[in-house]
């Protein structure tokens, strides 16, 4: 069986302290992935809302037009500075999420945009899955108030290297995403997200690796860093955890760089051990990898229209 992963990878996760300056984040992101970079790293990924503040009103301020795409340096600062960043450092990027605003349908996404180290887009994903949530005296967020949900899941060819998936923080608890994306091949999930001081505290460590251990795969989540004096408060601990579910590396609150060397031995060695890759009953249950599944995973998906 051919490797999932054709040679050892570095990954950096960036837990960006971002602000209200949407030049400041752009300008600090650019020191971060290449201080990344300089450390070796071949993948790196910035936080949802990087370039940013997360929250509902900050949503429509913040957004750029990505379609027709190319977009103009105006209409998307951003998508320039993450191209010309991707092809500064030499590295692959998943630069985080953004605000986007899509002017023909008048609608809102929060999209995660994957560079190729000559700088070319690789993959759009806008989050599936909205952050609506109400627990009473903890936590009320209702992102379906200013978003939209894309409509596909992210499978990206990085061909040196072997497929990854990228979705965005809320879809991590979908656990359907990361199996597909794994029976279709990806040995490594990414998930930019923002989880909370509520939810972070009860179920982000475990989401990444459940995702890991369900799917014997690599799995990245990576957070912006902690402030207080922000409306959204994020949890931070960016992670990188093993196909057998073990954290290799962990943050704490404040601004850094999580890094791990992946490869394929770790994803062959779980699998062989704990042989559930062989022993599933799709003559009990269906495979939900199989039929109507609504991705891209060309390597050619730049920026699909969505409804
Ligand atoms: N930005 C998000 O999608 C937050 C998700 C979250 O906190 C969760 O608990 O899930």
């Amino acid at each position: 069986m051919a490797k999932l992963l054709k040679k050892p990878v570095k990954l950096a996760l960036v837990q960006l302290a971002t602000g209200a300056d949407k030049a400041h984040n752009l300008s600090h992101a650019r020191s971060k992935v290449l201080e990344a970079t300089r450390a070796g790293a071949n993948i790196v990924v910035l936080p949802e809302c990087f370039n940013s503040p997360y929250g509902t009103s900050f949503f429509p301020k913040y957004a750029e037009t990505l379609l027709p795409s190319p977009p103009t340096e105006s209409q998307s600062p951003t998508f320039h500075a993450l191209s010309n960043l991707a092809k500064e450092s030499g590295a692959y990027l998943v630069g985080g999420s953004i605000p986007e605003y899509w002017a023909e349908t008048k609608k809102h996404y929060n999209t995660s945009l994957t560079f190729a180290p000559d700088g070319r887009l690789l993959a759009t994903h806008r989050k599936v899955h909205l952050f609506d949530i109400d627990i009473p005296g903890k936590i009320s967020f209702h992102e379906s108030d200013v978003l939209s949900p894309g409509n596909k899941l992210t499978i990206v060819d990085l061909p040196e290297y072997g497929k990854i998936a990228v979705a965005i923080c809320y879809d991590v608890r979908f656990p359907e995403l990361a199996m597909i994306a794994a029976r279709k091949g990806a040995f490594l999930l990414l998930y930019p997200g923002a989880f909370n001081l509520t939810t972070g505290a009860l179920h982000w460590e475990l989401q990444a690796r459940a995702r890991a251990m369900d799917n014997q795969v690599y799995v990245g989540l990576c957070s912006p860093a902690r402030d207080m004096k922000a409306e959204y408060n994020a949890w931070g601990h960016s992670m990188i955890v093993d196909p057998n579910a073990a954290v290799m590396a962990q943050l704490g609150e404040d601004e850094d760089i999580v890094y791990a060397d992946l490869n394929a031995d770790k994803i062959e060695e779980t699998r062989k051990g704990i042989p559930i890759y062989t022993q599933r009953r799709f003559d009990v249950y269906p495979d939900v990898s199989k039929g109507d599944v609504k991705y891209d995973g060309d390597g050619d998906d730049v920026a699909l229209p969505q409804p």
